[in-house]
């Protein structure tokens, strides 16, 4: 069967032109505020009024874009180099969006997609808003591939083990006994994790994995927390949220490691390593550091390589 890879993920503006077009795809997302439409619009309006401008002014401080697209690029260049299929990426609230490779693979009549989530977590406001965005497009072009969701990776070893690189790559020799470990997962609302949505477990599954492989090489930090991040809005997200975590400092050397991406994007790179930091400089914290995502690393090439092959044999 002729197949193709596509790796999902929700995207970043590719310049400032298009920060109001992800917002406004986002909120737009039955997913991401589950609601009744005329809801959804009316808070996607008050949300978007408010973030708009402060939103466009972080971008600018990146360059005029995310950091995301360009890194999605370079890991795809490296996959095609790898594999004997076509890989596309397809993105959630921006361009490249799923249509562009969707139509190619209906021209060169591929006959199944391997949907690869960016996403090590699985939630309905991430993989899933993915997956039904592929169904709506293929069902709108009439294209009926077979369509293989990859499972969700959080505590397989091979990922544990690179996230455990990241973190020691991160520490350049630091000794890790001196630091707390922050594990900063993107933040949920709870109703939607009391609607059902496995991320939480699927966190504190890869939060134990990753304690386990560290006291398996006997690497010992001062601490190891679980934190969220990037909340949005007044209402109940999960809980301890990071920026009051580092407010409120029980010990001044700390490393983040942001646990829900596999690519680097605004939320690492501005608020983790800008905004954060400047909370951290002003409580005269005496270190902060925040480790890369996976972006192009071999290993996770690797990963991702290993885990179509499983579906190609
Ligand atoms: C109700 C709001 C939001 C939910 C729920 C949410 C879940 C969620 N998001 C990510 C990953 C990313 N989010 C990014 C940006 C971003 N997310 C929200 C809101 C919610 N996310 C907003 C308003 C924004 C825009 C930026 C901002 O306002 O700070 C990004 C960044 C992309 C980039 O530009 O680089 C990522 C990545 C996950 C993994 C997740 C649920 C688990
Ligand atoms: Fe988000
Ligand atoms: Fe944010």
């Amino acid at each position: 069967m002729n197949k193709a890879l596509l790796l999902l993920n929700m995207g970043g503006p590719n310049n400032i032109g298009e920060v109001e077009l992800f917002l406004r795809n986002m909120f737009a997302d039955r997913n991401i505020l589950p609601m009744n439409p005329y809801m959804r619009k009316f808070i996607a309006n008050i949300i978007i009024s408010k973030r708009l401008e402060d939103v466009k002014e972080n971008y600018r401080l990146l360059g005029g874009k995310s950091p995301l697209p360009d890194l999605t690029a370079q890991l795809v260049t490296k996959l095609r180099e790898r594999l004997s299929l076509p890989v596309y990426a397809a993105m959630r609230y921006v361009p490249p969006f799923a249509d562009e490779a969707l139509y190619r693979c209906q021209r060169e009549g591929v006959e199944e997609l391997i949907l690869f989530p960016m996403y090590p977590q699985y939630s309905t406001t991430t993989t899933l808003s993915s997956v039904e965005d592929i169904e709506q497009r293929c069902a709108a072009m009439g294209y009926a591939p077979k369509i293989t969701v990859i499972d969700p990776y959080y505590d397989d070893y091979d990922y544990i083990e690179i996230c455990c690189e990241k973190i020691m790559e991160a520490m350049k020799g630091r000794e890790t006994r001196e630091y707390d470990l922050l594990l900063s997962a993107h933040g949920l609302p709870m109703s939607i994790i009391k609607a059902g949505d496995p991320y939480q477990n699927q966190i504190e599954g890869n939060v134990s994995a990753i304690k386990t492989y560290l006291a398996s090489k006997e690497i010992v930090f001062h601490d190891i927390k679980l934190v969220y991040q990037s909340k949005v809005g007044s209402s109940a997200w999960l809980e301890p949220n990071l920026a009051d975590v580092l407010r409120n400092p029980t010990h001044r050397k700390v490393l983040i490691y942001p646990l829900a991406f596999t690519i680097d994007n605004s939320e690492t790179v501005f608020e983790l390593d800008i905004e954060h930091r400047e909370i951290a400089e002003k409580l005269k914290y005496e270190d902060f550091v925040v480790a890369k995502c996976m972006n192009d690393d071999e290993k996770f090439v690797q990963l991702i390589v290993d885990r179509v092959d499983a579906c190609t044999v």
